[in-house]
């Protein structure tokens, strides 16, 4: 040790105690998942009234769930709420599925927008905006499906100082491996990431399913000012932040529950997200990588044996099985009941969660390129979206598209 030049001996330093935050997190999160999620939502109708909300679904392409999925927004244990369906092509078979839904809940409040209206780049915005400028009500909800009283959560959570309430992504349990894969990514490495960073009041927003103040939006822009970036949902979070209001996540996470569930599609998506990531906040191109168990286990048991002289494999055995035991614990509390795969299989799934994280994150860094749905995007550092011209429709594209 003695024989250190001083630089490689502070490098050790500084990646021990980067190692020793990191489990931090692990504990902030486990902690904080145990406290915040999966407490019901009390509120009575009675006692105060209930805001409305104006509920803006966009749709492209059907799966087999979309149906079940569409139908639970109609089912709502909510008293007062509109549904604002977005749908771009005319042609889209999703049109057919929203319409017999809207026959078979006459009385629910329920319209259909087609066409869109290009305000952007940004297609689920330009596919949202006249749901957006149709919208009657203060509060609107964008949502993937929602359980019966998830909406009643998110207005609980949503007090005076607070205007964006957003759900931590999760799975419905379903069937196959890659069902279980996608349970322990989000279970996981993303719970890890978001609760800490929920609590911590770093800016950590999926739009996938969020509640926001209309007039704040509206003081902000609108949703079109948001046309400009592909994950519009992190600068719709920035933009409300930076005016002073506060976010925080509700206590359902928010249980997606896609019928196109595969592997490779998957990590698709987990390819374009990180693409965004990179381009919006570049420090994760350092701390993704090094927050890997697989690799910052490798560097922390360097630099344990430079500093302590501790037995490098020993330490990294025990690394991994501490980061795979904190998993399962944070997993079971985002699930909140029994899962519904073997714990073999969570093995299975974890071990294949870790070693390919690495790797697809380098990937979306090797390809700037983002494919999303039928159009193909690069993105400026900071995170304005230009759109490419169209090329070849990849695999699973094509399944939605036909389906
Ligand atoms: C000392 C330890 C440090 C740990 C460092 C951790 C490094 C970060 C590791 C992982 C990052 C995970 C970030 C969570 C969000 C992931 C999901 C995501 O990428 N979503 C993007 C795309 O969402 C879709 O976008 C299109 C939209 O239409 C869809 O509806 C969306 O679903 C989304 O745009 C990203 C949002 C947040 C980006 C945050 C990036 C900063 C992460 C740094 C966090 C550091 C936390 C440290 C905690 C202590
Ligand atoms: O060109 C598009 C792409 C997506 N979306 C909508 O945006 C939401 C998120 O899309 P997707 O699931 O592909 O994004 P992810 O959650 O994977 O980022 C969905 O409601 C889509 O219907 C859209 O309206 N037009």
């Amino acid at each position: 040790m003695k024989h250190l030049p001083n630089s490689l001996y502070g490098f050790a330093i500084s990646l021990f105690v980067f190692w020793c935050g990191t489990w931090c997190v692990h504990l902030l999160a486990i902690c904080y998942g145990k406290f915040k999620l999966h407490k019901k939502s009390s509120k009575c109708y009675n006692e105060s009234p209930l805001p409305a909300v104006s509920i803006l679904k966009p749709l492209m392409g059907i799966d087999p769930n979309l149906e079940h999925n569409l139908e639970s927004f109609f089912t709502m244990d909510y008293p007062v709420y509109e549904l604002l369906f977005c749908i771009e092509d005319s042609v889209d078979p999703a049109v057919s599925t929203v319409e017999s839904l809207m026959t078979k809940y006459p009385q629910v409040d329920a319209t259909l927008y087609m066409g869109g209206s290009k305000v952007g780049v940004n297609p689920k915005i330009n596919n949202m905006q006249p749901g957006y400028s149709a919208a009657k009500h203060e509060l609107i909800m964008i949502s993937d499906s929602v359980k019966n009283d998830t909406l009643l959560d998110m207005v609980n959570n949503m007090t005076e100082k607070y205007a964006l309430v957003h759900q931590m992504p999760f799975t419905c349990d379903r069937e196959g491996f890659a069902a279980t894969f996608e349970k322990v990514f989000f279970g996981t490495v993303q719970s890890r990431i978001y609760l800490s960073a929920d609590l911590l009041g770093i800016n950590c927003h999926t739009g996938m399913s969020c509640l926001l103040r209309k007039s704040v939006i509206d003081e902000l822009g609108g949703l079109r000012a948001f046309g400009c970036y592909l994950a519009e949902d992190f600068f719709i979070a920035k933009a409300i932040r930076d005016k002073g209001w506060k976010m925080r996540i509700s206590n359902q996470p928010a249980m997606q529950n896609s019928g196109i569930c595969d592997i490779s599609s998957f990590q698709e998506r987990l390819i374009r997200w990180a693409k965004l990531r990179v381009a919006m906040v570049p420090t994760t191109i350092l701390l993704e990588p090094l927050s890997e168990c697989m690799v910052l286990g490798a560097l922390a048991s360097w630099s344990a044996a430079i500093l302590f002289n501790w037995d490098p494999l020993v330490f990294y055995l025990v690394h991994v099985l501490t980061w795979f035991l904190s998993d399962w614990i944070l997993l079971s509390i985002v699930q909140n009941g029994s899962l519904s795969f073997h714990k073999f299989e969570f093995v299975v799934g974890w071990l294949l969660r870790e070693i390919s994280g690495p790797y697809l994150f380098l990937h979306a860094l090797w390809n700037p390129a983002i494919r999303w749905r039928r159009r193909t995007y690069k993105l400026q550092w900071g995170g304005i979206a230009y759109e490419l011209p169209s090329v070849n429709i990849n695999l699973s594209t094509k399944r939605l598209l036909l389906s």
